[in-house]
């Protein structure tokens, strides 16, 4: 936790939505004139595409048929951890991009699934944004969750977040359906290992639940819309949040726990921004606080 160098980090699977929650909080931090070091946590992939296609034939030669991105091998947790450390202390650190696809390759004149150089953060930022598969990863060698001062999980039902990763692998990454479901297959056990274990460390999470049928993932056409959909948002301290204040803002919310509020998938975003504007005040004027004074 750091007053002068805040940490927001957005955590989730492949194809959760957090790139979508990034949205809502780079509208948060334009209309509040906060500048933030947007980090992507597939840039601390380990390998690119061909080195990770070769690891995991080796892998596999080896009997392990579920070498994969979600586990610590394929990934640079001490990079992570590392970044978020001297973010804290010192308000910098280093960061890349690692290129999804011709469209994010082209303005790098780059192979799609390879890295971009590393290179230093922008000087002067008011806080570091993190958007992911490990912002709260926790294993005997590495602690990333201690250094976020907002930690966020973002955490469709399974079968939602498969037709949400089956959606956008097929038809923003050009990968078939028979190729994201072997990569779903083959991550399993890592996911159960990596992944889910975040969430018992996270502060709020964001669960979105369909309310039609999604039994079959793997043959659904589209992704459930919001309309669609409720989101369970459940805070690990819920002591200081205003849930009488949602309530009444957010029409059609109810509390289905004393630490949870459910609302129409439609009011995501505006439940997103009730809830964190106040703290990104709070994190602005803690920074503040600690600024030197000129004169
Ligand atoms: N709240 C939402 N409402 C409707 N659809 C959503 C929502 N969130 C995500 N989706 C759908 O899920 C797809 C994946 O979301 P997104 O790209 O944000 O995932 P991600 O977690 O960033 O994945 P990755 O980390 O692999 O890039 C989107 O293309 C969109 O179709
Ligand atoms: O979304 C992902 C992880 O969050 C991708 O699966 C990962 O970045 C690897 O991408 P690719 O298999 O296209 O090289």
């Amino acid at each position: 936790m750091s007053e002068r160098h805040p940490i927001i980090a957005i955590t989730g699977s492949s194809g959760a939505g957090t790139s979508t929650v990034t949205r809502t909080f780079e509208n948060i931090f334009r209309r509040e004139g906060v500048t933030a070091a947007v980090i992507e946590g597939d840039s601390f992939h380990r390998y690119d595409r061909k080195q990770m296609k070769v690891k995991a034939a080796e892998a596999e030669a080896n009997g392990n048929q579920n070498f994969s991105h979600f586990g610590a091998e394929a990934n640079l947790f001490e990079e992570i951890e590392t970044l978020f450390r001297t973010y804290s202390e010192t308000g910098q650190g280093r960061s890349r991009k690692y290129l999804h696809n011709a469209e994010e390759a082209a303005p790098y004149k780059q192979d799609p699934g390879t890295f971009t150089a590393w290179e230093d953060l922008p000087a002067g930022t008011d806080m570091l944004f993190y958007e992911g598969l490990h912002g709260a990863v926790v294993t005997p060698e590495v602690n990333v969750a201690q250094y976020p001062d907002l930690l966020v999980g973002v955490v469709p039902v399974i079968n939602l977040e498969w037709i949400q990763k089956l959606w956008r692998d097929k038809n923003m990454r050009g990968y078939s359906a028979d190729a994201v479901t072997d990569t779903i297959l083959r991550r399993m056990p890592d996911y159960v290992h990596y992944i889910t274990p975040q969430f018992q460390h996270t502060h709020v999470n964001f669960q979105r639940v369909p309310i039609v049928d999604t039994s079959n993932p793997f043959v659904a056409r589209d992704v459930p819309t919001a309309d669609e959909s409720m989101v369970v948002i459940r805070f690990a301290k819920p002591k200081g949040i205003d849930f009488q204040y949602l309530l009444s803002m957010v029409h059609g919310s109810m509390m289905s726990r004393a630490n949870t509020i459910v609302v129409p998938g439609g009011k995501m975003e505006l439940a997103m921004q009730l809830i964190f504007t106040p703290f990104i005040w709070r994190m602005v004027e803690r920074k503040k606080q600690y600024a030197p004074r000129v004169g």
